[in-house]
């Protein structure tokens, strides 16, 4: 854009009216800066035709696994004309989802370099989507990391922009000569700052989101993922580097093993304690149980378990679990599944949309109740497909079959739910969605809590399973510190 262009930007902008010039636009088409308008229309076609109910076939073993009841056929999910408050096409304008894949992470690179930013009259503008916008003096002020602004030991903020005189965030001159490495910034005040240029092109990029959000090019799996499931070796990751495999290899499948570790609960405990601090609940913090119904919880018998999340009855479930077999005597059974939430909610969007986003907009409880002064549930109901605001992504599944409580729509939209939850519940039970293994000493499994269901089949004799859950937070922390780059970390954390 020359510049003799930009100052008519720049000055049609001032008088507040479009630039006339639109730039080539800097975005690949068909993604969105996680700041674009929100409320358009679903792209996906949105399907009222039912999905065929899958013939339930069950793998035979000789302990059951969860028996899943025959279905009723599938009833219409006709559009849902009734109440237009909690119509799909009202459910579909809050959602929007971009193409056919509303996965965390599948986002395409944000490669816009831009234009030198400029200054007019104390502000300063950079190029954005062809545009040239307003950087807020404050936010500039707001980021600077000198020692003067910015705490060294703790990276917090010394400054309040709020308070500050206008001298004080006010720019007074740019020096763009190495653009887009940074820009010097010099306020009225005389105080001068370098923001670099990523910092300022990437604020609002894709990058910077999935950075902040510890989010990677996802791998939705099926039961395939049996032929070559993602592990690392426990002697890696005491010496260090393993560590950063580890978080990789979670963020992207959902789950990773920790192959030829100690079976004991010390190492086990000691290695999550290495990932992040072990969360305490009802049921403790480390955890070492078997079925003694010790916790009025049916983990704690030798029934089977349907595939599930953990913790929908906490406002925020925890992010990692970790299950480590330790011995299992005189019985068998006790064969472990996972299947990957995602991949599965992907299935229900392409084969059915709008029961995605009825599962997407309708909230539902949980509850913890078996133990004596207990009764637990969340700050609101949840849905079963939690999208990030910033990017309208799936960011979360909460499944768990037992533990539900309350639906959370009204009577003429209750059955409506139920038979979208009956299209999922078919999903995650089909075992073509289904990885089943049997956990053995020595091999801790790791899984996103907020992403994979996992479940076991009945078991008879002394079966003993230790482990530990850790907060999302805690754990994507983890995974940025070992996997991002110092630029990167800086660049999605004060500054978005
Ligand atoms: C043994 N361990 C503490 C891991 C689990 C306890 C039971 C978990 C509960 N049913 C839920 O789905 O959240
Ligand atoms: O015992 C198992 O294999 C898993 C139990 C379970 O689902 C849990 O602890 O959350």
């Amino acid at each position: 854009m020359s510049s003799r262009v930009v100052s008519r930007c720049i000055a049609s902008a001032g008088r507040r009216q479009k630039c006339i010039y639109t730039a080539k636009r800097h975005y690949n088409s068909g993604t969105r800066s996680p700041d674009a308008p929100r409320g358009a229309t679903s792209s996906a076609t949105t399907n009222y035709e039912p999905a065929v109910a899958r013939p339930n076939s069950r793998p035979h073993t000789s302990n059951p696994r969860p028996k899943t009841k025959s279905k009723t056929p599938a009833r219409d999910n006709e559009r849902n004309t009734d109440d237009p408050e909690n119509s799909i096409a009202t459910i579909s304008r809050r959602i929007e989802i971009r193409g056919t894949t509303p996965l965390a992470g599948s986002a395409s690179q944000h490669t816009n370099k831009g234009q030198p930013p400029l200054i007019e009259n104390g502000v300063l503008y950079v190029l954005d989507r062809g545009d040239h916008v307003k950087v807020p003096g404050r936010w500039v002020r707001d980021i600077c990391p000198c020692p003067q602004c910015r705490n060294q030991d703790t990276a917090q903020r010394q400054i309040n922009v709020f308070q500050a005189d206008s001298s004080k965030t006010r720019v007074a001159s740019a020096d763009m000569s190495e653009w887009p490495i940074h820009v010097k910034v010099k306020f009225e005040d005389g105080h001068e700052t370098t923001v670099k240029g990523d910092v300022i092109l990437g604020r609002r990029s894709y990058p910077s989101a999935r950075a902040r959000e510890g989010i990677v090019e996802i791998k939705p799996w099926t039961s395939s993922i049996s032929e070559n499931p993602p592990s690392v070796e426990y002697e890696t990751i005491q010496a260090g580097p393993g560590m950063a495999v580890l978080m990789q290899k979670i963020r992207t499948h959902g789950f990773a093993f920790v192959d030829n570790m100690p079976a004991t609960p010390e190492a086990t405990q000691a290695l999550l304690e290495t990932i992040g601090p072990i969360r305490n609940t009802h049921y403790g913090g480390f955890y070492d149980f078997t079925s003694d119904l010790s916790s009025k919880d049916t983990a704690y018998t030798s029934e089977a378990l349907e595939p599930h999340t953990d913790n929908t009855y906490f406002t925020e479930p925890a992010g990692l679990q970790a299950l480590h077999l330790l011995s299992h005597t005189d019985g068998s059974g006790g064969e472990s599944s996972l299947v990957d939430g995602f991949a599965a909610a992907e299935q229900l969007f392409k084969e059915n949309n709008g029961s995605y986003l009825r599962l997407s907009m309708t909230g539902v409880y949980a509850h913890a109740s078996g133990n004596e002064g207990i009764s637990i549930q969340p700050s609101q109901a949840f849905p079963t497909f939690t999208h990030s605001e910033q990017y309208n992504k799936l960011i979360q599944v909460r499944w768990n079959n037992a533990d539900r409580a309350g639906v959370a729509t009204p009577w003429p939209h209750l059955d409506r739910w139920y038979d979208a939850a009956g299209k999922f519940d078919s999903i995650l039970n089909n075992e073509k969605n289904q990885y089943w293994f049997q956990l053995k000493p020595g091999r801790m499994l790791l899984f996103d809590n907020w992403r994979c269901l996992h479940g076991r089949s009945a078991f008879t004799g002394k079966r003993r399973m230790c482990g530990g859950y850790i907060g999302r937070d805690d754990y994507v922390s983890r995974f940025r510190t070992t996997n991002l780059s110092k630029e990167e970390l800086e660049a999605s954390t004060v500054t978005g």
